[in-house]
């Protein structure tokens, strides 16, 4: 059932590219016994250990900043940072009028992340729900402007919480896209579905063993299957353990070159090294509909994670639209805007179907 959208060859030339980049990737000798080698490769292979010991520590500390347990002393709150979170990243609902204004002749595409956007976070991942409200304000959304959904969950679980067909869905970090089913002229189903990363299923599912197997000894550990990534939990697990799971999980990780680690929210993410992200995934949707080129488009992205940064990035760089971070805490992003919660995502999004809905009254 793996199908293009007719006539994108430039997507298609992208797919091979990022595949044919995994491929040449090469795995690292296997480390020479201990009595076999020379005091050089000796200090090389310790140095190495080194870093390696130290990049556990930067996951991990990565993780902390990006989802703080506590409010700290040392966490820097918004109202506490001297103005300048608010200054440089004002918040998208007191900016409405200007964000419009922004807008003016152009078409708005909006892509949502799930977690921490349209849903509160929470401890087991199984039970993320959306609430109906929200689910009734996205729905309503997709009826003003195409909407996407951007996540690092699998396509389908992702699906079964929105429960929204009208909307794409790019779940995996973007290596899983798929659109609304249409009848095309010659009343076939043409269907957007493209999944840049599928050779590498079977390495992803072994890995998934293995971690289930080697964390299982971490209480609160948990290990999620998202199809073409994998995320190991560590929101269950005692602050005092995260160093030795993210051992564990770096354990599993060093046979396997052609995989590598992002961090999220209390949260280590597992996926292949092949150039896609959510920046690609948008810039992919925006492509496929129709707006490849296009100076009248403005894509609106709103996300609360570290792996959302890439399209927020790809927004900034390419001059359209915005992105707007949620989140309670001040950090480095490059997002334009911000909202502190779901609930005031809620907010700014019933706002644009409301303005939609009169500029259409009124024209
Ligand atoms: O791109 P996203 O939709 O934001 O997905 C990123 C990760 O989201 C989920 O984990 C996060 O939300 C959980 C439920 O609230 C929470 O328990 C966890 O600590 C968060 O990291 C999802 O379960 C992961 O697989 C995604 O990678």
């Amino acid at each position: 059932m793996v199908s293009f959208l007719e006539g994108r060859p430039q997507n298609i030339a992208a797919c091979q590219s990022v595949v044919s980049e995994a491929k040449s990737a090469q795995k690292p000798p296997a480390p020479p016994g201990f009595l076999s080698i020379s005091r050089k490769q000796f200090l090389h292979n310790l140095d190495l250990e080194i870093n390696a010991g130290a990049r556990v520590h930067a996951w991990v500390d990565s993780m902390r900043a990006s989802s703080p347990t506590h409010i700290k002393s040392s966490t820097p709150s918004i109202a506490d940072d001297g103005g300048s979170w608010n200054l440089n990243h004002p918040s998208a609902l007191e900016m409405f009028e200007q964000i419009i204004d922004a807008s003016k002749e152009k078409q708005i595409v909006m892509f949502l992340d799930y977690d921490g956007t349209l849903s509160p976070i929470v401890a087991d991942p199984d039970r993320a729900f959306m609430s109906k409200k929200m689910r009734k304000t996205v729905k309503k959304l997709a009826k003003c402007f195409p909407t996407a959904i951007v996540s690092g969950r699998c396509r389908d679980k992702v699906y079964n919480f929105v429960k929204l067909a009208e909307l794409y869905y790019a779940g995996s970090h973007g290596m899983d896209i798929k659109g609304p089913q249409k009848l095309s002229k010659s009343n076939q189903d043409t269907e957007l579905l493209f999944q840049p990363a599928s050779e590498f299923l079977p390495m992803i599912d072994e890995v998934y063993k293995q971690l289930v197997e080697t964390t299982k000894s971490t209480p609160g550990a948990k290990v999620e299957n998202n199809k073409f990534c994998l995320s190991v939990h560590f929101r269950c697990v005692d602050e005092k353990k995260w160093s030795e799971l993210a051992q564990q999980v770096k354990s599993v990780l060093k046979e396997y070159p052609k995989l590598r680690l992002t961090q999220g929210r209390k949260v280590l993410e597992i996926r292949p090294t092949i150039k896609w992200d959510k920046g690609k995934a948008l810039e992919f949707l925006l492509e496929s509909l129709g707006f490849a080129d296009c100076t009248d488009v403005f894509p609106v992205y709103i996300g609360d994670d570290r792996t959302d940064e890439d399209a927020f990035k790809i927004l900034r760089d390419r001059g359209q639209g915005f992105g707007i971070l949620v989140s309670k805490f001040p950090k480095d992003t490059s997002a334009s805007y911000s909202l502190q919660e779901p609930d005031e995502v809620m907010d700014f999004l019933q706002r644009l179907v409301e303005w939609k809905e009169l500029s259409v009254k009124l024209n």
